[in-house]
């Protein structure tokens, strides 16, 4: 009664709509069911806002770093800055569902920001740091921006250098830290924004809040385009509010007055999993999240969480992976001793984890004090009940690291469409390997199953997003009649639930022949049987063999984050065991360096005597001059690889590759010769 007297309230008629929409302006009916998480009120953002305001008013609701002191605001506060900043939004002439862009690294200010543009009834966008001018215009123009908050001075330049023309739904840009350079028509700094929105009256903020209806969009979340061009998923107020609320249920999130939950923002907020953690969560349990510096990946996040000590914690994978290879590193530098104990400790830490014992051993509980407890303090995790991996597939032997160090990292699997989580692993609940059990109250099914029970994953429940804007053809794709969700991705499920992905559809080669080949496996094989390698792509679809890009394992600029020509010391010793005397890429690449392309050679032999087909098997292969990176463009913000963007750019060494062939393949001769 009461879920029906609240649609009453908000004039949803569930009947009349559709599960999905194309339009900015456009409702969705709400998968709402009779009872359980399903049947739960849905709610605008302003209506989780303010409850969680009369709960926990007075908590911290964010920190932050000015010089070495970290500040907090209350949830009073922070509720505040955001009608403020709304107000100044309406000031500045947002329209009802257009975008406020935000261009910047997670702070304060992106928050308000966000919430803001969301009071206001526009559409919170997030636009990731590392985009290029045009692909900051793509986004700003497809939500049809009234508004932009930059960061800084560089971000403001790839605006200002699309701004002519280009941009006609423009009204206005802030500029939220350090001084602005020049004086600018319509660009304004954080203090004089803020002072714009003070000065207005409530009564429009109010009106537009109490008009706002949880089954309209409020977020659109662009995709990292690792399988094409953007796309602007279309999340309602019900799914951010319902997600944060089945989602904190299903993890155990404790309310403030408890144990208020901890969190450290400082992945990109323009990416669902960031935002679900960073904002939604917090913000319906009452938790406090503080903010990262924007080195934080270059290094000083360790500084963080040691000062802050989160209670939680996600990191992409790279994050783990950057952290076991420094763990690594400062191990094989410490005493014989301290080496000895620790390798017995990882053991124990092991097995006992991986048989899940319920009475932990008396070895165990002492590599708890020797070794484990230390360890965890000095990451900054000592009350960090839980870890999380996701966004992308992480490796076994980096969930194994982690686990011998008694630290399970427990995934988490979903999309931007599914407003976050599809599937998360707990405490109790946990298979290595695995992403977990679907959420409460969602649904997943396992779509044209082989024997092995191998099929698309599909998602339904309240997360599942609004659609694309302006894009009933990747629409329709996404969403079929019935309304799942399809994710793309290939998996299967135990017999006790868990899911198990197994490859990616929407990356699938499909040679000449016709032999559908998954890439990932064959990479990662590759990349374990050579450990010189840093990133390797499969390339073969519609081609008539399989080869491969591949880069060498180099050092990061840190200040840029570009790969550069030296190699790690890592490699370097490789090189050394293997004769050769080989220090940078470029000693290596276009095969100058015999001895490792032939250590090379022989890696990818091994990998092709495992094939499942001739079809499988990689045939040719080159080393590229440069590793793949984020600013480079060949990944994306959550390290996956941008297979288009690679195409393109390596266009000339894939056609070389391809050019210089070889008796045409058969079915009698499958694999070419020359
Ligand atoms: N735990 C996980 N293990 C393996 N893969 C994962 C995991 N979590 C997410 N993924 C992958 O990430 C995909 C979702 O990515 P996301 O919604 O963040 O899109 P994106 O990277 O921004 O953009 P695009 O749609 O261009 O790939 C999933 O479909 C799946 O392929």
């Amino acid at each position: 009664d009461l879920q029906r007297k609240m649609l009453e309230d908000f004039d949803i008629n569930q009947e009349e709509t559709d599960l999905w929409t194309l339009h900015r302006d456009g409702e969705v009916k709400l998968r709402m069911g009779e009872s359980g998480p399903e049947a739960e009120p849905p709610l605008t953002v302003n209506q989780m806002f303010t409850s969680t305001v009369q709960r926990f008013g007075n908590y911290n609701a964010l920190g932050w770093k000015e010089g070495e002191q970290w500040k907090t605001m209350t949830y009073n506060d922070y509720y505040k800055t955001c009608r403020t900043a709304a107000k100044g939004f309406l000031k500045l002439g947002l329209e009802r569902y257009h975008g406020v862009g935000i261009l910047g690294f997670n702070s304060v200010e992106w928050f308000i920001a966000d919430i803001g543009a969301i009071l206001a009834g526009g559409f919170a966008v997030g636009i990731y740091t590392t985009n290029s001018p045009e692909a900051c215009q793509y986004v700003a123009e497809n939500c049809q921006a009234n508004i932009l908050v930059v960061e800084n001075h560089k971000q403001l330049q790839k605006i200002l250098q699309v701004i002519r023309d280009k941009l006609p739904h423009l009204k206005a840009i802030i500029q939220y830290k350090d001084e602005l350079k020049e004086k600018k028509p319509n660009l304004y700094t954080w203090t004089e924004f803020m002072k714009l929105g003070r000065d207005e009256p409530d009564a429009q903020l109010d009106d537009i809040i109490s008009s706002q209806k949880p089954n309209q969009c409020c977020t659109l979340i662009y995709t990292s385009g690792t399988t094409g061009q953007p796309k602007g998923v279309m999340l309602s107020h019900d799914n951010l509010t319902w997600t944060a609320f089945v989602t904190g249920q299903d993890v155990s999130l404790t309310d403030a007055d408890k144990l208020q939950e901890v969190i450290v923002s400082y992945l990109p907020l323009s990416h669902i999993a960031a935002q679900m953690i960073d904002v939604w969560l917090p913000m319906k349990v009452g938790g406090v999240t503080y903010f990262a510096q924007p080195d934080a990946l270059k290094g000083s996040l360790a500084n963080t969480l040691r000062e802050i000590r989160p209670t939680a914690f996600m990191g992409v994978p790279r994050v783990w992976e950057k952290m076991q290879e420094k763990m690594k590193s400062i191990g094989a530098k410490s005493s014989t001793v301290r080496r000895k104990v620790a390798s017995w400790a990882k053991d124990v830490g092991l097995q006992t984890n991986l048989n899940k014992m319920e009475l932990k051993p008396l070895n165990y509980r002492l590599a708890k004090r020797l070794v484990f407890r230390k360890v965890r303090k000095a990451l900054g995790l000592d009350r960090c009940t839980r870890c999380y991996t996701g966004a992308a597939p992480i490796t076994k032997d980096t969930l194994e690291f982690f686990l011998s160090l008694d630290i399970p990292l427990f995934e988490l699997y979903g999309m931007s469409e599914s407003s976050g989580p599809q599937t998360i692993s707990l405490p109790d609940a946990f298979r290595l390997t695995s992403c977990g059990k679907v959420i409460p109250g969602c649904k997943t099914k396992i779509f044209n199953p082989d024997v092995d029970g191998n099929g698309e994953i599909c998602f339904w429940g309240r997360h599942v997003f609004m659609g694309y804007l302006n894009m009933p053809d990747k629409t329709e794709e996404a969403l079929d009649s019935d309304g799942w969700l399809h994710s793309g991705d290939l998996g299967k499920h135990d017999q006790d639930s868990f899911l198990f992905i197994t490859g990616r559809i929407k990356e699938l080669i499909i040679t000449a022949g016709g032999e559908n080949i998954p890439p990932v496996p064959i990479e990662d094989a590759v990349k374990e049987a050579v450990p010189l390698i840093s990133n390797a792509m499969l390339i073969g679809d519609k081609r008539k063999f399989l080869s491969m890009l591949l880069t060498i394992k180099c050092q990061v600029n840190n200040e840029t984050g570009a790969p550069e020509d030296e190699l790690t010391p890592e490699a370097v010793e490789l090189c050394s065991k293997l004769g050769s005397n080989s220090t940078r890429v470029s000693e290596i690449a276009g095969g100058r360096d015999r001895v490792v392309y032939a250590a090379i050679q022989e890696g990818i032999n091994r990998v092709n005597e495992k094939a499942t087909s001739n079809a499988q098997r990689i045939q040719k292969w080159t080393v590229l001059e440069k590793d793949f990176s984020i600013p480079g463009g060949e990944l994306g913000p959550t390290m996956k690889l941008k297979r288009p963007v690679v195409m393109k750019m390596c266009k000339d060494q894939i056609e070389n590759i391809y050019k210089e062939v070889l008796t045409p393949t058969t079915p009698d001769n499958p694999l070419p010769s020359k």
